[in-house]
């Protein structure tokens, strides 16, 4: 019998992060909107890497910004636009020009499986406001326009068909539709966006008939909760835990509440020891950006490095994918996504269902870089930046014998007073990092 929650903060409180989130370690983010129309934005920063001041807002990376780009009056996108498609040609314009044509949803399902993700996060309405699910309470929508098809009950259909968890992205604080003055600071962006009681209960309406229509796994709130409906909060969770009984939130409820923190490329504190994730797209922006081929986006190796390096500190990875209008992936993204589970394949028992090892990173000399995970009392031992055939690597402070997870690889083990000291054969650079499985070693 699953409990029942109430709405007060006591009740709420009680709830624990469920294992599945845990447990998944990898999901795939998904931007698809008005945006990948003109699918534009000038490579510039990671968030967090400069200040969000008015020289992040004139020329921001994000291509799903590109309503507020253009708003703005000044800056590339601004100038593309004007340029590409004139001054009289509004945001609304590109909606025809989103058809969908060559979108299978059962496709990217299957990718997402293919790609080692166990769940997966759709944009249902970002910061323009439009809704990419038949919402009963406004008409701009993708049943009405654009796609003419329930992006989010078709897709939230195909991901389960394929065995992934479903979750939902929501823009709670910021809905250009209500409130569209041109963002050119942090203040404007978190302050209080859209500051009438009438944006607070649509909001919240649209939030309760998406956990209602859709049960997600997950809830992606996103910049933050109207502060005039902050005293309503705990009806919300104790409703969403009610109708979904695994659900988990984010931590972008003007930090009155979180099952897990969140990370966004540089901004952000992750501190292991509670659970976190990270999201980023592959380059610099979430939305599709045609200025973002295949050298722009971030490698194999550096992806690779990157949910190691997460999954090891207590994190999850939600990366990111930009479709484009027609409803197709990217090669270059696809290509990663396949790369990273193919990868997943052979070291997925040294991620999935792991937990933080009381072992920290640690270099092993010679540019070697070390990342461990548990899963009971075994141990796992990635080993990074090998470059030889044969390497000797000396893991400090741990006993007892190591396999590899990959069999093409052939190890032996010594036992130093230091540590274990492996012998590793048959590396070569397509297996990118490797891990070692050390029974009872945790
Ligand atoms: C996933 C991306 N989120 C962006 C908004 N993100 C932020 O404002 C990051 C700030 C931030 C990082 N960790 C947090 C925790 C609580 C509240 C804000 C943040 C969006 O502006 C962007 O378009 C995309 O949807």
């Amino acid at each position: 019998m699953s409990k029942k929650y109430t709405g007060t903060w006591n009740s709420v409180n009680e709830h624990e992060v469920p294992k599945w989130y845990d447990g998944c370690k990898f999901g795939i983010f998904i931007h698809w909107g008005i945006y990948s129309v003109p699918a534009f934005a000038p490579r510039t920063w990671e968030l967090g890497a400069v200040e969000t001041n008015e020289e992040w807002f004139c020329n921001n990376p994000y291509a799903e910004w590109y309503y507020n780009s253009i708003n703005v009056g000044k800056g590339p996108s601004y100038e593309h636009h004007i340029e590409k498609y004139g001054k009289d040609f509004s945001y609304e314009d590109f909606l025809p020009m989103w058809k969908a044509e060559n979108w299978q949803p059962q496709k990217w399902a299957e990718l997402f499986r293919k790609a080692g993700a166990k769940y997966v996060v759709l944009t249902t309405k970002h910061h323009d406001g439009f809704c990419l699910y038949p919402s009963e309470y406004t008409d701009f929508n993708c049943e009405e326009l654009g796609p003419k098809r329930d992006i989010t009950g078709e897709l939230t259909d195909a991901v389960r068909s394929e065995g992934l968890k479903m979750g939902l992205y929501y823009s709670g604080l910021i809905d250009w539709q209500f409130a569209n003055d041109p963002i050119f600071k942090e203040e404007d962006n978190f302050g209080n966006a859209c500051p009438t009681f009438e944006y607070a209960d649509y909001s919240y309406n649209q939030m309760k008939e998406l956990v209602d229509k859709y049960h997600p796994s997950v809830f992606w709130n996103d910049i933050g909760w109207p502060k005039q409906s902050e005293h309503m909060m705990p009806y919300f969770l104790a409703h969403y835990y009610n109708v979904v009984e695994e659900g988990v939130v984010n931590d972008r409820f003007n930090g009155l509440y979180h099952d897990f923190s969140t990370k966004e490329y540089k901004q952000g504190e992750a501190n292991r020891k509670e659970k976190w994730e990270m999201c980023r797209g592959m380059g610099l922006s979430f939305g599709y950006n045609e200025n973002e081929g295949d050298d722009q986006l971030i490698s194999v190796p550096d992806l690779i490095h990157l949910l190691v390096a997460t999954v090891s500190d207590n994190g999850n990875l939600l990366l990111n994918i930009g479709p484009k209008p027609d409803g197709t992936i990217p090669a270059e993204q696809e290509k990663r996504l396949l790369a990273l589970g193919k990868w997943l394949e052979i070291n997925g028992e040294g991620i999935y269902d792991t937990s933080c090892s009381a072992h920290l990173p640690e270099t092993a000399g010679d540019g070697v870089q070390l990342f461990f995970t548990a899963k009971e009392k075994d141990l796992y031992v990635f080993i990074e930046g090998l470059s030889k055939e044969e390497n000797t690597v000396l893991i400090p402070g741990v006993k007892g014998s190591a396999e590899t997870l990959d069999s093409t690889l052939n190890v032996q083990c010594e036992e130093t007073k230091e540590g274990m000291k492996v012998r590793i054969n048959g590396y070569d650079k397509e297996k990118h990092i490797i891990c070692l499985k050390v029974k009872d070693g945790e």
